[in-house]
């Protein structure tokens, strides 16, 4: 990946061949530019952004959406406030394009992550082009830092699959939601995971629910999946109790916004259900996540702000209705998987198995 600061303006995917592809945002200096997530499959049109009140709308309406993704790209509309920001109370600008910037989605803590490690840059900075420079270069070095704890915890998951020794039977797995290049730096959470399984031949089937009501699954995980030749089978996310009844799926593997410190983990609507599903199937539950979704100001889930958003996603697809009109919905877009049926929470500073006996003290004190 190129070094920030000889090539400040223009980011480019990591070095690492591992990487290259798919990628939701691109940093250009003066400008952010979004993959226009809402719009895939049918088109891949990406939109530029140059001030943070832009970037927080985008959040908002999920144009680019995943935790560590939201969180990287607020980062950088905090970088686009400062090169806006004149005159004396320039800092105060910045401070008040933060508060937007937080404001964008309740849920993936990975957001306020990355707002506060810029509020800090913020505040040891003495003048506007010092803020600048430095501010640029905090967003640039998140992006970058997420991009290689996905390649690490590809490689940590495998060797708690007990799979890294190459001599093993090729396992087939169920993701939900999506957790790829485009929910992330690049590569992917749990996406990444099985990237990493298909690069080794160790992957035989991903089966990828389509996830409801935004469809993550259908419209962003199986566009990645077909791009990279990986084997896919989309299905319903009501299909998932019947493929896991088959006895064919050895991992269920999902990504997520907040886990809390008992181990309890916010994700996709849905991930509950399918953890239920896992210990009724003695089928292995891994969470793959970065530790900027690790929030241990939080006790436990029940703590973790939901996100409930409009019925019309439920009641509606690209303006085609799909149930009477106004109909209340019952919509939040997350719900909480206790630690204790989870098996594996994957993180780039290693692994912890069990959550739901010692949550996540082990690892993050
Ligand atoms: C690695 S992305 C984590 C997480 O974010 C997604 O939510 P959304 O698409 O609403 O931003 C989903 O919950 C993923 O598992």
């Amino acid at each position: 990946m190129n070094n920030p600061k000889e090539s400040p303006s223009l980011h480019t995917p990591c070095s690492d061949p591992r990487s290259a592809g798919t990628v939701a945002l691109r940093w250009q200096g003066a400008r952010l530019e979004l993959l226009d997530q809402r719009l895939l499959p049918a088109q891949e049109h990406w939109i530029t952004l140059e001030t943070a009140a832009g970037v927080a709308q985008s959040i908002h309406d999920m144009v680019v959406r995943g935790a560590p993704a939201i969180g990287i790209s607020a980062a950088y509309g905090v970088a686009l406030a400062a090169r806006k920001a004149e005159g004396d109370d320039w800092q105060a600008e910045v401070k008040m394009a933060i508060r937007e910037l937080a404001a964008s989605r309740p849920t993936a803590v990975n957001l306020f992550w990355a707002l506060q490690r810029m509020e800090r840059v913020l505040e040891g900075c003495v003048a506007l082009d010092e803020a600048r420079q430095r501010l640029e270069g905090e967003a640039v070095a998140i992006h970058e830092e997420d991009l290689a704890a996905n390649l690490a915890m590809a490689d940590h998951a495998l060797e708690a699959m007990g799979l890294s020794s190459g001599n093993s039977s090729p396992v087939s797995v169920l993701t939900h939601c999506n957790t790829g290049a485009l929910a992330t730096g690049g590569y992917g959470t749990a996406l990444g995971v099985i990237r990493r399984l298909h690069e080794k031949q160790l992957l035989k089937q991903v089966y990828a629910d389509e996830t409801r009501p935004w469809l993550q699954g259908s419209r962003l995980t199986a566009w990645e999946l077909v791009r990279d030749g990986i084997p896919v089978t989309l299905n319903a996310d009501g299909a998932a109790a019947a493929i896991l009844a088959t006895g064919e799926v050895r991992w269920i593997i999902v990504g997520a916004d907040r886990i809390t410190a008992n181990g309890d983990v916010a994700n996709k609507i849905g991930t509950y259900s399918l953890a239920v599903l896992a210990r009724h199937h003695k089928v292995g539950f891994m969470v793959v996540a970065p530790s900027s979704t690790v929030d241990m100001a939080l006790k436990s889930g029940a703590e973790i702000p939901i996100e409930e958003r409009d019925g019309k996603e439920v009641r509606e697809i690209r303006g085609i209705a799909l149930a009477p009109e106004g109909v209340p919905v019952f919509n939040p877009v997350f719900d909480v998987t206790p630690a204790n049926l989870i098996d594996l929470i994957v993180t780039e500073k290693g692994v912890v198995q069990n959550p739901g006996t010692s949550g996540m003290h082990g690892l993050f004190g």
